[in-house]
Parts: structure tokens; C-alpha cells; sequence
């Protein structure tokens, strides 16, 4: 039996999931892939719980009552002491700070799967960096949710330009967030700070949704694709339309924007009452990989096209190539949300034992 050790950082919405469909799925994984998942260790930004044996359903418990303070090294040292082997690191944080830790988990021994964004973002020092870090060390990077959730995106186009085929334009609603945002919006008699406010309870949009509506987190992915496809671009050369009004940006607390959220109100009123009757407001980014630009905006659509058309939190991708002419291959499905994430990480964690010995 091939056995895979977890430490998961970030128990919140993706990462309490992941715990319970890694619960649910293990029997299965033991008996048709041959694979045992073990969760030794689980933090999230504050505290951190060991355990020795297999994490139990109880787990949120057993952080609450027994989790304790700690520090990286702590967590190294346990997983170093108990001679865990087949050390993958899950980054379920939306954290900024969290991917420095990155080079010292990989000089430890860990893979790294993550649903965070940011290590794919930074400058493309720290991108070329990390993989020479990687490769050193002969460990994988699994990051297929950092796009489109679970929908395989980033696996889509590394296929493409490892086989040579030629990548033109990607153009999407990248944002399942935004999506859930602007098809509620368009369609119900809500306010928008109304509808926000429902989309972050659902678990759609990140833990600061000023990250969704700054436009940040699509140029991100559009950064990513890019990336993956070979285009040397930095986050600052993406063109973007910031829909967070000045006075509640990030140089303001988020307690401040959510106290103050209702400012949004009338300035997507009045977007929406300009719109004509078949029209409707979708939140889309395109790539042009002849051009090389990076562009991240909100358009009017018909209610009838392919993104005026889309419902919930869907994301839809349009892929378009050298041998797929015309017409693009799309991809389309929930962009976000815990339960489709949480799969794409399990998914990652599956493909990557595949790699090991
Ligand atoms: N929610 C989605 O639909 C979705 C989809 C794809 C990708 N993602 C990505 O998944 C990540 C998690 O999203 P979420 O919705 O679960 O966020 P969340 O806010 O619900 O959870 C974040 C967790 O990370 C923990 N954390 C923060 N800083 C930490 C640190 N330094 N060390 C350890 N733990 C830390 C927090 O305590 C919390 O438990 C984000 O990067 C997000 O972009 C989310
Ligand atoms: N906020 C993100 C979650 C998935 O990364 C989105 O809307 O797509």
C-alpha cells in the first residue's frame, strides 16, 4: 500500500472540506487505488493539532480542544521525528505571507499542493525560483485549482504547450464568485452589497472579497495560464478594472469595507439601469497570447451569449488554438465553492502519489 502524509494549512472553507471528503473517500482509495492518505498534522493561521494516528471525524474538535500554538519548525520537527515519508504540504490559505514558507517545507522534504494563488503570482523570479528549489529537491508542485476551481484548466493548457500546440486567446469568466455576483444580480430585485454578502456566505468568494472585486484574483489566474503557457508577464503589467470604490480598498480595513459595503449600491445601479432589456453584466478576463496582453474587465452581454447565459457560480473558459481553429474548446462548470475546490485538491493529492515511489 503506497501511504501519502498531509500537513494541511488552512482549515476553512476548502481545507475543512478537503479533511471530510479525504474521510469519506479513504476506504475507497485504499481498496481501488492503493493508496493510504494519512492527515498527521492540520493548522490553520493560529493553532496546530498532531495526531498520531489516522485523523478521526472528530477533527474539528480534537483542533479546538487539543491544538495548540506553534511555529513551523515545530510541525518540521514533528513529521522529521515520527519519520513521516511522502511529505506533501496543502496551502488551503489565501494567505500572502504563508508561500514564503515554501522553500523551507520543500528543503524539508514536502511536496506542495495548493489552492492558493499567490506562489504563481509573484514576481517571475520568485516563479523561476521556486521550480529550480523544486527540481533540486526532486519534489512536485500541484496548483490545478489556482484556475477555474476544480475544472481542469491549468492541466488543459500545459497539455497544449507540451505537445506544442498552439495557444491564441483564452478568454473566460474566470471568477465563480463574480459569476455568482452578477448572474444574481442581473436577475433579482437585491442589492449588490446584498448579493455580495450571500456569495461570501456561500463560500464563493475569497475570505477578503475585495480580492474578487479588485479584479486581483482573475488577473492572478490570468497570470497563472499565462505562466504555464510560457509568457514572461509580471501581476503589475495586467490591465484591470478595480470595482472597489477608493475609500474602501485595501488601504482600508475589511471590517471598514463590510461596515460600509451598501456605498457599492448605487454605483451598480446605475450599471445595471444603463443596461438595455436583453443585456446583462458579466465579469470576464482575456488572455491574448499574440499581443501578450492581460486584460481583466466587466462587459454587457446578451442574456442569450455563452457568458450572458451562464448561471450560479459557473466559470466558462474559451480555449481558442491552432488545431481548434474558429471555435474554441470551452470549458464550463462551478468556478467556485468549497466542495468542487476541495475535489481539485484531492485530486492533485491523487495524481501526485501516482508520481511516487
Ligand atoms: N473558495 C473557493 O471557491 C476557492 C476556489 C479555488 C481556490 N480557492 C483558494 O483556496 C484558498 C482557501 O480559500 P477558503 O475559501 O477556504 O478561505 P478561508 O478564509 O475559508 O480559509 C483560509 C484558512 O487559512 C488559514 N490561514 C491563514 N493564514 C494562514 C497561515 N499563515 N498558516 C496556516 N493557516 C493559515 C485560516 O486560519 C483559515 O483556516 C484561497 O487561497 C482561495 O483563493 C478557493
Ligand atoms: N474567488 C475565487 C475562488 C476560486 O479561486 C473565484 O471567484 O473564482
Amino acid at each position: 500500500m503506497k501511504k501519502i502524509n498531509i500537513v494541511l494549512f488552512g482549515t476553512g472553507n476548502v481545507g475543512s472540506k478537503l479533511i471530510n471528503q479525504i474521510l469519506e473517500a479513504r476506504e475507497i482509495l485504499r481498496q481501488k487505488e492503493g493508496l493510504e492518505i494519512n492527515l498527521p498534522v492540520i493548522a490553520n493561521s493560529s493553532t496546530a493539532f498532531f495526531q498520531k494516528e489516522n485523523q478521526q471525524a472528530s477533527w474539528e474538535a480534537d483542533l479546538t480542544n487539543f491544538g495548540f500554538p506553534y511555529r513551523l519548525e515545530d510541525i518540521l520537527e514533528y513529521v522529521h521525528n515520527e519519520g513521516y515519508e511522502n511529505l506533501i504540504a496543502v496551502d488551503a490559505t489565501a494567505s500572502e505571507q504563508f508561500v514564503d514558507n515554501y522553500n523551507e517545507l520543500i528543503h524539508a522534504g514536502f511536496h506542495i499542493v495548493a489552492a492558493n494563488k499567490v506562489a504563481n503570482t509573484r514576481s517571475s523570479q520568485f516563479y523561476a525560483r521556486l521550480r529550480e528549489t523544486l527540481l533540486e529537491h526532486n519534489k512536485y508542485f500541484l496548483y490545478e485549482t489556482n484556475v477555474g476551481a476544480g475544472l481542469p484548466i491549468v492541466e488543459t493548457l500545459r497539455n497544449f504547450h507540451r505537445t506544442n500546440e498552439r495557444v491564441t486567446r483564452v478568454r473566460g469568466v474566470f471568477s465563480g464568485s463574480l459569476s455568482y455576483i452578477f448572474n444574481t444580480y442581473c436577475e433579482e430585485e437585491k442589492t449588490f452589497s446584498e448579493v455580495l454578502t450571500e456569495a461570501g456566505d456561500k463560500g464563493f468568494t475569497e475570505p477578503d472579497p475585495r480580492v474578487d472585486l479588485s479584479g486581483k484574483d482573475v488577473a492572478r489566474k490570468l497570470l497563472i495560464l499565462g505562466r504555464e503557457l510560457g509568457l514572461k508577464k509580471e501581476f503589475e503589467e495586467i490591465s484591470i478594472q478595480d470595482l472597489v470604490p477608493k475609500h474602501l480598498n485595501g488601504q482600508s480595513t475589511l471590517k471598514n469595507f463590510h461596515r460600509n459595503k451598501k456605498d457599492l449600491d448605487p454605483i451598480f445601479l446605475k450599471l445595471k439601469k444603463d443596461l438595455k432589456q436583453d443585456e446583462v453584466i458579466r465579469h470576464v478576463g482575456e488572455l491574448d497570447l499574440q499581443t501578450g496582453a492581460l486584460d481583466v474587465k466587466l462587459v454587457k452581454e446578451s442574456r442569450t451569449s455563452a457568458f450572458g447565459s451562464l448561471q450560479n457560480a459557473d466559470s466558462s473558459f474559451e480555449i481558442f488554438t491552432e488545431s481548434y481553429g474558429k471555435q474554441p474548446l470551452v470549458i464550463k462548470g462551478a468556478g467556485a465553492g468549497a466542495a468542487v475546490t476541495a475535489r481539485g485538491v484531492l485530486t492533485d493529492l491523487v495524481k501526485l502519489a501516482e508520481k511516487l515511489h
